[in-house]
């Protein structure tokens, strides 16, 4: 797989003849960018444009990657949705990617990844009968399952309680290192815990948010990450 690249992000987005966003925003190669705004700026449709999916409105501006190479076919992206396929099992559904490309699933990965989603012992069931969370960790587990340079994750953990949240935060910290994550979220403790960039998307563009200086993940109970969290929640509830 080829080495995950910078992504610069630059344009007016409009929606329904209106403009909804200016964005300028980089997600620098092999780091995890985390992106904050209030409901309905368009966090998710960044994440679509970068994508190349319809979005319904209309994108005048440039997507490139450092290294000239398209974008899309480089990507891994989980949706707010889970999307999984609810004729197939867990198991099934997390090696969609390389049954659809005609290729042999990775069976190790695979057990390894259930194994940590805590999934293992429902690998045989179908998304019908899983619980909201466990529906995401699927979901994550697919995600995770293609070795992409680029990953896009969409609210990946907002299903899940509390003390999963933080496991699969690590989970994914550890699997994605080295790739370029742009990660779209609601919570400040993430984004304090898990970027190494910060970004608030507003309607006038992009503005960097400083990042505890540690790498991460950062523990929970860093000092750096309580202030960062405080500070980022008392800006986003005072920009609502
Ligand atoms: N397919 C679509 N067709 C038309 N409008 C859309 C479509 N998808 C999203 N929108 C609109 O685009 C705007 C931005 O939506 P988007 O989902 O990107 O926001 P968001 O910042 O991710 O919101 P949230 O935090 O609530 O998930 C919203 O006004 C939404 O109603």
């Amino acid at each position: 797989m080829s080495t995950a690249p910078a992504i610069t992000l630059k344009g007016r987005y409009d929606l329904g003849g209106a403009p909804l966003f200016h964005a300028d925003l980089t997600v620098p190669a092999g780091q995890w960018t985390c992106l904050l705004g209030p409901s309905g700026v368009g966090k998710s449709t960044v994440l679509r444009l970068i994508l190349g999916l319809e979005t319904g409105g209309s994108f005048n501006g440039t997507i490139i990657a450092n290294d000239a190479a398209p974008v899309a076919p480089r990507v891994s992206y989980m949706a707010q949705t889970d999307l999984l396929l609810p004729w197939l099992s867990v198991a099934e559904n997390a090696v969609i990617g390389a049954r659809l490309r005609g290729e042999a699933p990775d069976m190790a990965r695979l057990d390894d990844l259930l194994d940590r989603v805590k999934l293992q012992k429902h690998r045989t069931k179908k998304p019908s009968a899983l619980s909201g969370g466990m529906r995401q960790r699927a979901a994550l587990a697919r995600t995770l399952m293609e070795d992409r340079p680029i990953v896009l994750l969409d609210e990946p953990f907002s299903a899940l309680d509390a003390g999963t949240r933080a496991d699969m935060q690590e989970l994914a910290a550890d699997v994605l290192v080295g790739k370029t994550v742009l990660l779209v979220t609601h919570d400040p403790a993430e984004a304090a815990r898990l970027g190494h960039q910060i970004v608030l998307l507003g309607p006038q563009g992009c503005t960097p948010w400083p990042a505890p200086a540690a790498a991460p993940i950062r523990a929970l109970n860093d000092r750096d990450v309580l202030a960062c969290q405080t500070a980022l929640l008392q800006h986003l509830r005072g920009a609502a």
